[in-house]
């Protein structure tokens, strides 16, 4: 399993960018790693590259000029991850609300399981969400539901940012045709993933808000959401996702 790239895109994460790269390089699957980070004005980069020299080949940077937001972070990382001949392409968060040791669960499920896409998932059984008040669970919970009833996709945490899509599911998406940048990103892939009849599968995990560092969530993130599930549903419906 020396072909598992963990894609964690970064905007000002100083406070946890070393403790993260050294809790997924450390563990006993040779997990590698690819940041991508926005120019981060609290040098978030400077701390990888120094980093880069203990951990040889495993550690990658991606330097974008700016915050160009989540969604055009991951589509970079995913060309990169292709061109890299990677066979197991991850996304997580840099801030531990997703439990690294939880990486293995995901692609078990890919590599021994069915699933072309494994989605490490929140709420497939109960609310497993540890420290978010509770508006903001409220609003990821029925966001998820609003993308269940809109586009008829049996999942249960259609905004999850940890996942582990099998190379073949990367190939398959026009990634020059990805349109969203926030967290309705997240919902474009997976609806994509469905589209083109790929299996996804929920592996329960537990997320813990971020103790370090802020969210980058905003106004214009929930508003792209709301509207881009609505467009994506037509976009299929007219046949031109
Ligand atoms: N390069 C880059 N990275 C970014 C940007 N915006 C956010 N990030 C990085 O993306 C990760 C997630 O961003 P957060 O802002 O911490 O997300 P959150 O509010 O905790 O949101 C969580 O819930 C969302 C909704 O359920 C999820 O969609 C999201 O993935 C995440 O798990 C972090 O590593 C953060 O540094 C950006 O513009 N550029």
């Amino acid at each position: 399993m020396n072909n598992c790239i963990v894609i964690i895109p970064t905007y000002n994460e100083i406070e946890n960018i070393e403790s993260i790269i050294r809790a997924v390089l450390s563990q006993h699957k040779p997990f590698h790693v690819l940041i991508i980070d926005d120019n981060s004005p609290d040098h978030t980069a400077d701390k990888v590259v120094m980093l880069q020299s203990e951990y040889g080949g495993r550690l990658f940077l991606e330097k974008r000029a700016k915050k160009s937001g989540l969604g055009t972070a991951y589509v970079h990382g995913f060309k990169w991850a292709l061109q890299n001949n990677y066979d197991f392409i991850f996304e997580m968060d840099a801030d531990f609300s997703h439990n690294p040791y939880d990486l293995e669960k995901l692609y078990d499920a890919c590599h021994f399981g069915d699933a072309d896409l494994s989605i490490g998932s929140r709420y497939v059984t109960g609310v497993n969400v540890v420290n978010w008040p509770l508006s903001r669970v409220l609003m990821s919970y029925f966001a998820s539901v609003y993308v269940r009833m809109i586009t008829g996709m049996k999942i249960h945490d259609a905004t999850a940012g940890f996942v582990c899509y099998k190379r073949a599911v990367l190939e398959a998406i026009n990634l020059d045709k990805i349109r969203f940048v926030g967290y309705a990103f997240q919902i474009e892939m997976k609806y994509r993933t469905y589209c083109k009849k790929f299996a996804i599968s929920e592996v329960p995990i537990i997320f813990t808000d971020r103790t370090k560092g802020q969210s980058k969530m905003s106004n214009s993130i929930i508003i792209e959401a709301v509207f881009g599930v609505i467009m994506l549903r037509l976009k299929k419906l007219v046949n031109s996702l």
